[in-house]
């Protein structure tokens, strides 16, 4: 399915989805999210060629205003979501998210994906998947991102898209943008979590997560500027037919109604869906419905993309 025609005649119930990584690594969380009647879409864990348990425990942290983690891809493997697809009706579009850890396994995985005739969905590639030893993620490392999907889009002839990590300086929205602007993407999601955080219990004195001696990606409601931030820089940076799903700090309604102005055609959960549950899509849904119905507004696309600046 290509998320721009499923979005066309996209209703305001249809607009959410999980984050990647959010109750979908298993078949019961899966099905879970398939059989959640508001939710528009889902996305599976991002998913390497081999099963992985991931980083030790504990990998997770709730903070006030959001989370810290540093989980390390725990997947069931390529085949695991493959078989999961092959074997479900899919009453919702399934996108297949993909994070490789080396270059050779995104392209390992995307390759399997193109020549599996059965498989039509969307994919999702993970561009926060590490790049050489040495060098930065390989999101921030532009020339490598444009090496990978050059060859990406060489081969790969389905509809893709790719996930971001957050950038914090306006050049980098122009780098980015002017690399993804080169290939026919279907979508970008923006934002991933924020990089390399910290938390600290005072009273211990010490990290709160095992791996990576306590650095982690943050998310949550403390994100939610980083993330508007990106959604409409790279809204008024990229092509129209490059798709936006915003996320990043959404925890309710006017939450999601922001990230709509900012340009976003979808808006995907995460923090918030672990810690609340699956009825955060139903509560979020009717608090944007009640904003808009407020504002007299009959659809997304009466407000979406219309921020107004100070003149
Ligand atoms: C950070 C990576 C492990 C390279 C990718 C998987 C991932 C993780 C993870 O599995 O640790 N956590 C996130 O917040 N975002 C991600 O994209």
């Amino acid at each position: 399915v290509d998320l721009s025609a499923q979005i066309a005649n996209m209703s305001v119930k249809n607009l959410f989805l999980n984050a990647s990584g959010i109750h979908c690594q298993t078949e019961e969380e899966l099905d879970e999210l398939m059989n959640e009647p508001v939710s528009g879409a889902m996305v599976t864990k991002s998913m390497t060629p081999k099963s992985r348990f991931g980083n030790p425990l504990p990998r997770y942290y709730r903070l006030a205003n959001g989370s810290i983690n540093s989980m390390g891809l725990p997947n069931q493997g390529f085949d695991y979501y493959m078989d999961y697809l092959k074997n479900h009706d899919q009453k919702k579009p399934i996108i297949v998210s993909v994070a490789g850890m080396s270059k050779e396994e995104d392209l390992e995985m995307l390759h399997q994906l193109q020549d599996n005739d059965g498989y039509q969905g969307l994919t999702e590639l993970n561009l926060s998947c590490p790049n050489v030893i040495g060098k930065p993620q390989m999101a921030y490392d532009f020339e490598a991102a444009d090496d990978l999907l050059h060859e990406v889009f060489s081969f790969y002839k389905k509809p893709l898209g790719i996930k971001l990590p957050p950038y914090f300086d306006l050049v980098h929205f122009d780098m980015i943008a002017e690399v993804l602007n080169k290939y026919p993407l279907s979508h970008v999601n923006t934002i991933n979590s924020v990089g390399n955080g910290l938390w600290i219990d005072t009273n211990s004195e010490t990290v709160v997560l095992k791996p990576k001696g306590g650095f982690g990606g943050v998310g949550g409601s403390m994100v939610l500027p980083t993330a508007l931030g990106n959604v409409r820089g790279l809204r008024q940076r990229l092509n129209d037919d490059i798709k936006i799903i915003g996320t990043g700090g959404v925890t309710n309604g006017g939450d999601a109604f922001a990230h709509i102005l900012c340009g976003a055609e979808m808006v995907s959960i995460g923090t918030q869906l672990y810690e609340e549950g699956l009825t955060t899509f139903e509560r979020v849904t009717k608090e944007l419905t009640d904003i808009m119905e407020a504002k007299g507004y009959k659809s997304l696309d009466d407000f979406r993309g219309k921020l107004k600046v100070i003149e």
